[in-house]
């Protein structure tokens, strides 16, 4: 019986086909699956650069191409295209194993045919190769051909690298980007041995054999286990992380067991959520395992959980998975307990910090913070302790009468909101927390998404909710991406993920050229991890290409709108859906006046998390891991971002902070774009532009 096996690249081609097209595929993949000599309804193809590649009838004009391994009785659909460019495919295409890693790979050799003779002329006249300081053993160590290897010495730079990517076998890129990167080769071979999906590479690796080539290429091939599964992966083919981890997030996410927690991060977009979920997949398969999934908002807990229905095709597995947002798990358990319990909104909690800073030296958003960074993250619940706590990481020193003082002060805060019957939500946490450690834990396993803003009050409430040992909580998230102001070490809240952890390094959402121009918004200090380590984003990059971000300044905010209502429209006019365009600025201030252009021009909005087909305008708070096809983010100039930063000379590491929150906060916005970019300003443009610019 023929085994059937699909490409990554299928998805994407099928995925565009028009629906009557779409069936026709399916009859002919059912059939061709169905048949125990799978082999007779292939054609050759006249022409055809590697032999193995052969066609498939759809109708009259569509041809599936399928790899057919000279060995054994796998088919492998690589994609679905039009007569013309289907023969132009397999007259260019070449597949090959990689020999460092024994991994599956292709390129297009005739198009590196036709472009070698400009190669040769180019490298003649520069006089310079970029890679003329690697020997050949290192390169193909490293996995690069002997058959690529000339190529390869005519590369002047490192731009002429990146035009040849996608023409390249992509580990062998991967190689040759390190390496123009200034890595050496061990470096180079840490980025390669990523592209595996196993910890070791091959002992052997037969250069022929493709079929165990597929095999150990998880990324890019799935083996079709009968007709249900077929039907399972073709019904979301926009959806490939369902199906095609990448070898990184793979070997994360389906590794048997960890020790105790772990910890994953990595810049945006790196694919942590998707990870999360196969992560929650693989541990509530088999053993009745009790798994919670929990983010920040309910609406990232919706998305979720919308995703987990599209990833878990077992009820009985998907059933055992609950997911909710971390104040949903603290209001529930307080709730069992007593009954349902006020919530205080922002507004009420300011004006009670206001009043109580009244005649002290101490401004509210002073108090503010000595309450959420010392007093709630130590659940310090008396004056004494308050008097000796340690205030590691606060800018400004306080005397033994000053505590006093501040004490009384955020005593008067907690009493106010007593009277009211009113709990924040970070008091909320802190009380489900020690309500939870008196009972069994509920769950077996925790798997905590967008974990580098919460606060030391809901790590308590996770850490209480499930045991410690192996596999108890899985982390993911990232300390770039901070935008409120919680700064956790978490090994003092008995959680242990030093030396436990990964890094995610390929963006799956943003193109380079975003990703290029957001990053350096960043600017250059560290970030300080859940570990108290740094992490950088060393090795980030994106495989996908796309326009450069447009930056546009404007005299006024009249004429800023307007232009934002001729982008908008070109998108929409381009047949970008408007759910998938968003508009964010910093504040109310920025995109209230933004509806009402938008409005004005005829065009419909919704806020960020509507489902509704309407243009998505929301703050920059808001866009946390969202995603959408087109981003405009406004009014970015100096007296918007940043905003709301403590001055220096009142706290000045409370000040670093807010500036570097400011920057996560720009950062995240930006990178929420998958195709597009557009950003605009009024007057001055706000300081950290500069940095993208450069
Ligand atoms: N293996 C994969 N194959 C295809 N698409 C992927 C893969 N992994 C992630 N993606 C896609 O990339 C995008 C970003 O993924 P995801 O939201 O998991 O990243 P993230 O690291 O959590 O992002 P952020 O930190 O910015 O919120 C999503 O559209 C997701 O579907």
């Amino acid at each position: 019986m023929a085994q059937l096996a699909m490409a990554r690249t299928f998805m994407p081609q099928y995925a565009k086909l028009p629906g009557r097209v779409r069936k026709s595929v399916d009859a002919a993949i059912a059939k061709f699956a169905e048949h125990t000599h799978a082999g007779l309804h292939l054609e050759k193809i006249a022409g055809a650069r590697d032999p193995r590649i052969r066609s498939i009838r759809v109708d009259d004009y569509w041809r599936g191409l399928v790899l057919a391994p000279a060995e054994g009785d796998v088919y492998c659909l690589l994609t679905v295209l039009g007569h013309d460019e289907a023969y132009q495919y397999a007259r260019g295409r070449r597949f090959t194993v990689n020999q460092a890693i024994g991994v599956l790979q292709s390129h297009d050799e005739g198009k590196l045919d036709e472009i070698r003779p400009a190669l040769e002329q180019m490298s003649e006249r520069l006089d310079r190769r970029l890679f003329e300081h690697v020997p050949d053993k290192d390169l193909i160590r490293l996995g690069v051909d002997e058959a690529i290897l000339p190529i390869v010495r005519l590369i002047p730079d490192e731009a002429t690298l990146q035009v040849l990517e996608h023409l390249l076998p992509e580990p062998q890129y991967v190689a040759l980007l390190a390496l123009a990167a200034g890595m050496s080769p061990e470096e180079a071979w840490t980025e390669v041995a990523a592209c595996m999906s196993t910890d070791q590479p091959p002992a052997d690796v037969d250069p022929d054999d493709l079929v165990t080539a597929m095999r150990r290429s998880p990324d890019r091939v799935v083996f079709v286990d009968g007709p249900e599964e077929l039907r399972h992966i073709l019904a979301h083919p926009f959806d490939l992380w369902r199906v095609f981890l990448h070898p990184a997030q793979r070997r994360i996410a389906l590794r048997n067991s960890y020790s105790g927690s772990f910890q994953v991060t990595g810049g945006a977009g790196t694919g942590k959520t998707v990870t999360a979920l196969h992560r929650a997949r693989h541990l509530a398969t088999g053993n009745g395992a009790r798994v919670l999934v929990t983010t920040f908002t309910t609406y990232l807990a919706e998305t979720l959980q919308q995703q987990l229905e599209l990833l878990v095709a077992d009820e009985g597995v998907r059933d055992r998975i609950e997911v909710t947002n971390i104040d949903k798990v603290a209001y529930g358990i307080v709730a069992a307990h007593r009954g349902n319990p006020g919530i205080a909104g922002p507004q009420v909690v300011r004006r009670l910090l206001e009043s109580a800073a009244e005649g002290l030296p101490y401004s509210a958003g002073f108090l503010a913070r000595e309450w959420e960074h010392v007093i709630l993250a130590q659940r310090i619940t008396s004056e004494d302790a308050y008097l000796s706590c340690s205030r590691t990481g606060r800018g400004v020193a306080l005397s033994r009468a000053q505590r006093r003082l501040v004490w009384q002060a955020i005593q008067r805060v907690v009493g106010g909101l007593s009277e009211r019957g009113q709990s924040t939500f970070h008091q909320l946490a802190d009380e489900a927390a020690a309500l939870a450690a008196r009972t069994a834990p509920r769950y077996d396993h925790v798997i905590v998404d967008e974990a580098q803003d919460l606060h030391p009050s809901q790590w308590r409430l996770l850490r209480a909710l499930v045991a410690p040992g192996p596999d108890d909580l899985f982390i993911v998230g990232d300390p770039h991406q901070r935008i409120y102001d919680n700064r956790v070490s978490l090994s003092s809240l008995d959680i242990n993920i030093r030396g436990r952890g990964a890094r995610l390094k390929v963006n799956y959402r943003t193109t380079h050229e975003i990703l290029a121009w957001a990053v350096p918004l960043l600017g250059l200090a560290p970030a300080i991890g859940l570990d108290d380590g740094t992490d950088t984003l060393h090795g980030y990059r994106s495989p996908m290409h796309g326009r450069r971000p447009v930056v546009r300044s404007f005299p006024d905010q009249n004429a800023e709108l307007t232009a934002l209502v001729s982008q908008v429209r070109a998108w929409l006019a381009d047949g970008v859906e408007p759910g998938s365009i968003a508009v964010t600025g910093r504040s109310r201030h920025v995109i209230d006046p933004v509806r009402e252009a938008l409005k004005e021009a005829g065009i419909e909005t919704g806020s960020l998390l509507s489902r509704a087909p309407r243009v998505r305008v929301g703050t920059m708070h808001g866009m946390k891991g969202l995603e959408f096809r087109c981003v405009a983010v406004v009014g970015v100039h100096e007296q918007a971002i940043p905003t709301q930063v403590t001055r220096q000379a009142d706290d000045p590491v409370a000040h670093t902070h807010d500036l570097q929150r400011e920057r996560c906060l720009l950062f995240v916005a930006c990178t929420r774009a998958r195709d597009d970019l557009y950003v605009s300003y009024t007057g001055t443009p706000s300081p950290f532009l500069a940095s993208a610019a450069g």
